[in-house]
């Protein structure tokens, strides 16, 4: 699994949590633009609606009020005054006749007058009607001189629901001698209350009269009834048309009325609360999720990207860093980006070569101090017995496998004892440099020099056999003895050498040249014994 970096983590969660404010921030706002944008829509669902059922109403009633309005003028040709005479009544029969064909919506037209007589075609009143006791004869003498309101009431005999339009007929001196009225059926309206809208299925459109009573309404036990909750929440009547919320005690109901002041009647469209939230809520909720899931991503892709130029080269220079630390030859072939990291990274891996080559050098000249103070004598400064050991070793491989000759020289002072208790350990060390000068001074480039131990002193001599050893035997001696030593002190010194044959080993060969030396100071010293 992808390992993330404390850096990367630590970006990731401030990017997270910047986008989660933001997140917070934006959806708050967007979410009330949502809910105001969609209680404004539903509103003008509410207008809309209201407006159009309105017009049908408008449209419905015009024609027949038109013709109440033409029936109870006298132009009409009628002269309502005699009703009683039978010619009269033809001749306003006659009309009802032509009207009712004429215009559709109309279910009766009839007149009453003040003795309770009916004037109607098709239709026979009950026996004891009276027609100045009907409701639309009451209305009309009520509202005289103008038409009277729509009103609904049930007809006498079908018990079908009808809104009535009555006007008062008068007689030349102005007196009411009866009313004039039209019935109309309201199913056509009833029906175009009832169309369902398919956004919002809830909503529904009543007509109510101007003190709350229900005249028109889709529930068909309604009309005739107070509609007290929405009643009590309406504007006064300089409010032609608007909006309001109520409560009827089950739902919260948002409606729109409108007042057709010629009818006395007030349309209300209205709609569920929960209808309109329904929508919204899906609305802001996909478009939070929306939010939500593109801020997410955002999130992930910034992360990404800044993980990418800033955690990447970062992680590689950490990496690299390590490896040259490490001393590893082959690095990581990454390529630093072209940018202040990139730049940084650079330096650092400069930086760290840099100063790893110092510590390489120093490392070097120490191991190579250490391995001088390891290989020389403090004293003399000239190879020490390890040294010469090595030397040897060396020299003896080199004969085993290239049967290269060499000789060894070994040789001790002679009464060294003598020096320095006559003159001081001091003088003896430094008879000791000086002998040890001389003698590197003497001697091939080739040849090592080395302190064994004391006054004693070993000389290695690659492709050196038995004579030419003697030979540079020989030499040291002359050098010893023409060499004037501090405080003049006479040095002299007995010498054992021996080349080095199939027969020695490298211990076998010391003992001989140490035996050889010791027999030099036995026949009497400053001599060499071969
Ligand atoms: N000044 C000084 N004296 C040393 C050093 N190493 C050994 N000696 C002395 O060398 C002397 C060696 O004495 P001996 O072994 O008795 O031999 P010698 O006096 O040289 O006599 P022969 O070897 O028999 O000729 C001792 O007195 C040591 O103290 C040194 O580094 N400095």
């Amino acid at each position: 699994m992808k390992q993330f970096s404390k850096l990367h983590r630590q970006i990731f969660s401030i990017t997270t949590t910047l986008a989660l404010i933001t997140i917070v921030i934006i959806s708050v706002g967007i979410a009330s633009l949502l809910y105001t944008q969609g209680i404004d829509n539903a509103e003008s669902v509410l207008r809309n609606k209201n407006r159009s059922v309105t017009t049908l109403i408008n449209g419905y009633v015009a024609p027949l009020r038109k013709a109440v309005e033409y029936t109870s003028r006298p132009t009409s040709g009628i002269d309502h005054n005699h009703f009683r005479e039978q010619e009269t009544q033809e001749k306003i029969r006659s009309l009802f006749e032509i009207l009712q064909n004429t215009i559709p919506n109309i279910h009766f037209i009839f007149s009453g007058y003040e003795d309770g007589s009916l004037l109607i075609n098709d239709y026979t009143p009950p026996s004891d009607f009276n027609a100045v006791i009907r409701p639309w004869y009451q209305a009309a003498i009520k509202s005289h001189p103008f038409m009277s309101d729509g009103i609904p009431y049930q007809d006498i005999n079908s018990k079908k629901w009808v809104v009535s339009f009555g006007k008062t007929l008068v007689d030349a001196g102005n007196k009411i001698v009866g009313v004039i009225s039209i019935d109309a059926g309201m199913d056509a309206i009833v029906k175009a209350l009832a169309i369902p809208d398919e956004k919002y299925p809830t909503i529904y459109n009543f007509v109510m009269d101007t003190e709350g009573k229900i005249l028109i309404h889709p529930d068909k036990t309604l009309p005739d009834t107070l509609h007290q909750q929405i009643f009590s929440h309406l504007p006064g009547k300089m409010h032609a048309s608007g909006s309001l919320s109520y409560s009827d005690g089950e739902q919260k109901r948002l409606a729109h009325f409108n007042r057709i002041d010629e009818l006395g009647w007030i349309v209300v469209t209205e709609v569920n609360l929960s209808d309109i939230r329904q929508p919204i809520v899906k609305t802001i909720t996909s478009t939070l999720l929306m939010i939500v899931i593109g801020s997410l991503f955002t999130t992930w892709l910034m992360s990404s990207i800044l993980s990418r130029h800033l955690i990447l080269p970062l992680k590689k220079l950490q990496k690299r860093v390590q490896d040259i630390t490490e001393g590893k030859d082959e690095l990581d072939k990454y390529v630093f980006p072209n940018n202040e990291i990139g730049k940084i990274s650079e330096a650092i891996e400069k930086l760290t070569e840099k100063a790893l080559i110092q510590k390489n050098i120093e490392l070097k000249d120490k191991n190579a101090l250490l391995s001088t103070i390891s290989h020389t004598d403090q004293l003399t400064s000239i190879a020490n017995r390890r040294k010469m050991m090595e030397v040897l070793h060396a020299e003896v491989s080199l004969y085993q496998r290239k049967h290269r000759p060499f000789s060894v020289l070994m040789f001790d002072i002679d009464h060294f004892k003598r020096v320095n208790d006559s003159f001081g350990h001091e003088v003896g060390d430094q008879v000791l440099v000086k002998l040890a000068q001389v003698i590197k001074t003497t001697i091939r480039k080739t040849d090592t020099l080395g302190r064994w131990g004391g006054e004693e002193f070993v000389i290695v001599c690659p492709n050196t056999d038995q004579k030419m050893a003697l030979t540079i035997a020989e030499n040291v001696f002359l050098a010893i003895h023409s060499h004037t030593f501090p405080l003049q002190i006479n040095v002299t010194v007995s010498l054992g050498l021996s080349e080095f044959t199939i027969n020695h080993s490298l211990e076998s060969i010391l003992v001989e040249i140490d035996q050889k030396m010791y027999r030099a100071k036995q026949t009497g010293r400053n001599r060499i014994q071969t």
